[in-house]
């Protein structure tokens, strides 16, 4: 019997960084179909560098990315666009499209050469509209949207895009609390309900507690990898941040200022 719960994306002792320097070593996880997984640490230490790797954007100075068992160095850019979406933090050079128009370029991976959209690929547009609350602006110009508005249309045209995995590099950057605890329960809800493998780099370690079901905390050192309520078992929160400044508080999964 196959297991149900597959690794869709494995990381062995993998090493990142620039031909100039390498930025972290020793990474090691895995995250499996519906599983909605954080990436932590301080900046600088390498988040939004391991995501670009991950993503096939820039080479790993060693070691090995599997998707589906399979090398990610093997997979050709067609097949890698149905297993793999990223979403960067850049503003998409496509802001002059409607909401509806950018979210259906997510469908360009299985269209034919002209593009045309199947009654399947417009269901799933019709459904990614839907799931991130996006009808109302259907006819927007995406130029005229607020940063959480189009933080949602870029999630939803990866949601069209229907890989089994999504990468996401801080898609609550700029959110009040609201709307970012609004985007990380639709990234949940997409996780738990449609079985997608999804990986975000955040700073908001907090929240990320509350949601994930994983997180990877980028430490220079272990960069240890589990659910929340093991690592912070284990104290790893505890050394995330200088102790004079902040303190990690393990009864409420939370950080407080020291005063
Ligand atoms: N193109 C590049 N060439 C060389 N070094 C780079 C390049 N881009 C980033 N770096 C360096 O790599 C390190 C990791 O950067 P990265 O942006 O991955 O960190 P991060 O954890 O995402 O940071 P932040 O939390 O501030 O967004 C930093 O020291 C950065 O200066």
């Amino acid at each position: 019997m196959s297991n149900p719960k597959t690794h869709t994306i494995s990381i062995n002792n993998l090493a990142i960084g620039y031909t100039s320097k390498t930025v972290a070593k020793n990474i090691n996880f895995s995250c499996h179909s519906g599983e909605l997984c954080a990436i932590i640490g301080v900046n600088g230490v390498g988040k939004s560098t391991l995501l670009r790797t991950l993503g096939n954007l820039q080479p790993e100075l060693s070691g090995s990315i599997t998707i589906k068992g399979e090398n990610l160095a093997d997979y050709s850019s067609p097949k890698l666009a149905q297993e793999l979406s990223v979403v960067l933090t850049e503003q998409p050079s496509s802001k002059n499209l409607t909401v509806e128009e950018l979210i259906a370029l997510g469908r360009q991976p299985y269209t034919n050469w002209i593009g045309t959209l199947s009654p399947s690929d417009k269901t799933l547009i019709q459904d990614s509209l839907a799931a991130f609350l996006l009808n109302d602006l259907r006819h927007n110009k995406c130029h005229e949207l607020s940063d959480g508005q189009l933080q949602r249309v870029l999630i939803a045209r990866a949601m069209a895009q229907d890989t089994p995995l999504i990468l996401l590099d801080e898609p609550t950057t700029h959110l009040d609390l609201y709307h970012k605890v609004q985007i990380l329960k639709l990234l949940q809800q997409l996780a738990h309900n449609e079985q997608k493998t999804i990986l975000f780099t955040t700073h908001e370690i907090d929240l990320a507690i509350q949601l994930c079901d994983k997180i990877l905390i980028l430490d220079c050192a272990e960069n240890p990898f589990g659910e929340p309520c093991e690592l912070i078992e284990q104290k790893h929160f505890e050394h995330l941040f200088p102790s004079e400044m902040v303190v990690f508080d393990a009864k409420t999964g939370s950080f407080k200022v020291n005063k």
